[in-house]
């Protein structure tokens, strides 16, 4: 297998995890047809996208390869989109990777080894890269130079080995997760915020313009609000109430039709899923509003640690549902009223600061 057939494999599988497991190719073709190509066609994140087109034409000015870009936020709110667009607006090529990729530094210098001048490198879920190819990242990122390791034990040697300047763009779940050092190499880091409703319902209706469906005012909106903040959710949920609009319907979207394909995918009417729900009432129902660990949360809705922590719980702190205190996570008032329970008598700590 030649190096181009690995990156796009690897490219391949990347889209596959980013889109989940359930994706078939239909889904990654259909995220795919949907990213905005530039920074002009990318809807919200104002600040990022000022401060990053600032980045990008000055190092363009300079004829410089731009500064190293941290992106950090929840899953599906455009990171994977803000790399490509890097690399579009710079006239590059991108090369994709992952965390969980790496767990080698032979792994890291592999992939820097084939690199082209000027080429963006984006690594999804850096903060899962290995600690030893984390080391010679840092070397990479500082001096474009890596050491490659000949041999084993007293008699390996280590040849430098410089490299093409390359902009790496990592993304994090967990910024907090990235050591010092690591974050400290980043020239321009960006979080990626939750987006409102109606940038949401701007994104519902450019990706149904491409999708030629048809979707009224009222009907992109119950979409838009419906969508946990998330890009990659509205453009997802479009689909589903599209098929629905086109079974049981004329094929329009409407407020009515979004309502009832909303309803039967148990999408709730402020956009909490199944896993969000089952969250809440684990915490409520099982542990009386806790305080309770993130694991033993976890285990109650047969979930990863990770899932909880990065998919579900950001956006229930954000909604006000849940509080994250130094004795574990608890349910707030609004969670109880959402869920339509009383809290026990004398429930409801007051949320300490965050841990
Ligand atoms: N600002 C935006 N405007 C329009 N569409 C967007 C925007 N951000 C994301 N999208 C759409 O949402 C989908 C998911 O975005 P993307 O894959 O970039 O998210 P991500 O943050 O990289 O997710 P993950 O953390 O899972 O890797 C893309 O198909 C893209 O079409």
């Amino acid at each position: 297998m030649d190096d181009r057939d690995l990156e796009t494999r690897e490219a391949a599988e990347l889209e596959a995890r980013l889109v989940g497991p359930d994706a078939d190719g239909d889904e990654r073709a259909y995220e795919a047809a949907l990213r905005p190509k530039t920074l002009d066609e990318l809807i919200g994140q104002e600040r990022v996208r000022e401060q990053l087109s600032l980045v990008l034409t000055a190092a363009k000015g300079r004829g410089r390869t731009p500064d190293h870009v941290l992106l950090s936020g929840p899953p599906g709110l455009g990171k994977t989109t803000l790399a490509m667009i890097i690399a579009s607006e710079m006239g590059t090529s991108l090369r994709l990777t992952s965390g969980p990729a790496i767990q080698h530094a032979g792994d890291l210098a592999a992939i820097l080894s084939g690199i082209n001048e000027g080429d963006v490198l984006f690594v999804d879920e850096i903060h899962r890269m290995s600690r030893p190819a984390e080391e010679l990242l840092y070397m990479a990122m500082e001096d474009f130079r890596v050491d490659v390791v000949i041999g084993k034990g007293p008699g390996a040697t280590a040849i430098p080995l410089q490299i093409p300047t390359f902009t790496l763009v990592g993304a994090t779940t967990r910024a907090g997760l990235l050591p010092g050092p690591l974050r400290d190499r980043f020239g321009f880091t960006a979080q990626l915020e939750y987006y409102e409703s109606a940038e949401l319902h701007r994104i519902v209706d450019r990706s149904a313009a491409l999708l030629g469906v048809d979707v009224t005012r009222d009907g992109g909106m119950e979409i838009a609000s419906r969508s946990r903040g998330t890009p990659r959710i509205a453009n997802r949920l479009l689909r589903r109430v599209r098929d629905y609009a086109e079974v049981r319907g004329d094929g329009t979207v409407d407020l009515d039709v979004a309502h009832r394909a909303l309803e039967l995918y148990e999408v709730d009417r402020i956009g909490l899923d199944r896993l969000d729900r089952s969250v809440l009432e684990a915490l409520c129902r099982h542990f009386g509003g806790g305080p309770v660990g993130i694991s033993t949360l976890a285990v109650a809705v047969a979930e990863e640690r990770e899932t909880v922590e990065e998919v579900a719980e950001p956006f229930l702190v954000r909604r006000g549902f849940l509080a994250r205190t130094p004795r574990g996570r608890i349910a707030t008032a609004a969670a109880w009223e959402h869920l339509g329970l009383r809290p026990p008598e004398g429930s409801g700590p007051e949320p300490l600061p965050i841990d």
